[in-house]
């Protein structure tokens, strides 16, 4: 495929969706073709999916239905829209991929991370990310950032304590292990401009190489 396929991890309020849309924006300014999309969702049977797995009333969804409802969606916003754009060439920004189930149900809801990167083979069938950037930030002032955002909607994997959310972080740090080679680190306890800063430079860079 011609096009550069980037996905955005970390725990919740690092600055991803934020940065991410400034990023996308500095690169259309440059006429550089690029497109923001989301995990779950991006397209409507996936922002249906998500509407499922993130809805606080769904108290009683299995560990199992929930890695398999991610990778649903994932499965289907690939045909639909990100392997199209990455075929036309175009640059694609995704705001979480396959290592978020990988960190949340592999790791945090102890599935293991083999057993769910397995399920989602059969879901990406060998696409992965060219680049990822993960957000360091500790679940504390992620948690705390998101607490400050009025606008933004509490949703079910939000009301975990703060125990699961300190497990995903673990899980992140072996992932991170395992795919060093793609998966650049940036520290996100910063102001949003150094971050953004970063993130542009280093996509730059990635470009050109
Ligand atoms: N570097 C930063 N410093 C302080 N606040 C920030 C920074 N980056 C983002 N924020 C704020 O933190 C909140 C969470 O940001 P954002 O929604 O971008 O995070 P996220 O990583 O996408 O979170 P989630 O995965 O939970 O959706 C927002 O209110 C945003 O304005
Ligand atoms: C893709 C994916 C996501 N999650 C979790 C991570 C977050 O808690 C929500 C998505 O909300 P966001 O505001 O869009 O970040 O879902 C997960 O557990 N597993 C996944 O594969």
């Amino acid at each position: 495929m011609k096009g550069l396929f980037i996905t955005f991890e970390g725990p919740e309020g690092a600055g991803k969706t934020t940065v991410l849309q400034e990023i996308v924006k500095k690169l259309k300014s440059e006429e550089i073709p690029a497109q923001y999309t989301r995990e779950p969702g991006g397209i409507k049977i996936a922002e249906e999916i998500r509407q499922v797995i993130l809805n606080k009333e769904n108290t009683e969804m299995d560990s199992r239905t929930e890695a398999l409802l991610y990778a649903a969606a994932r499965r289907q916003h690939l045909i639909e829209k990100v392997i199209p754009l990455l075929e036309k060439g175009e640059i694609v920004l995704c705001d979480r991929f396959v290592d978020s189930s990988l960190a949340y149900q592999g790791y945090a809801r102890g599935l293991g991370i083999d057993e769910v990167f397995s399920i989602n083979q059969f879901a990406i069938h060998d696409v992965m990310p060219d680049l990822t950037f993960y957000f360091d930030l500790s679940p504390e002032k992620g948690l705390e950032r998101i607490g400050k955002n009025n606008s933004r909607e509490v949703n079910r994997l939000d009301l975990e304590g703060l125990h699961f959310h300190k497990k995903v972080q673990q899980g992140y740090k072996i992932i991170n292990d395992r795919f060093k080679n793609r998966v650049k680190i940036i520290d996100a306890d910063r102001a949003l401009e150094n971050v953004i800063d970063e993130v542009y430079s280093v996509l730059k860079s990635f470009m050109k190489r």
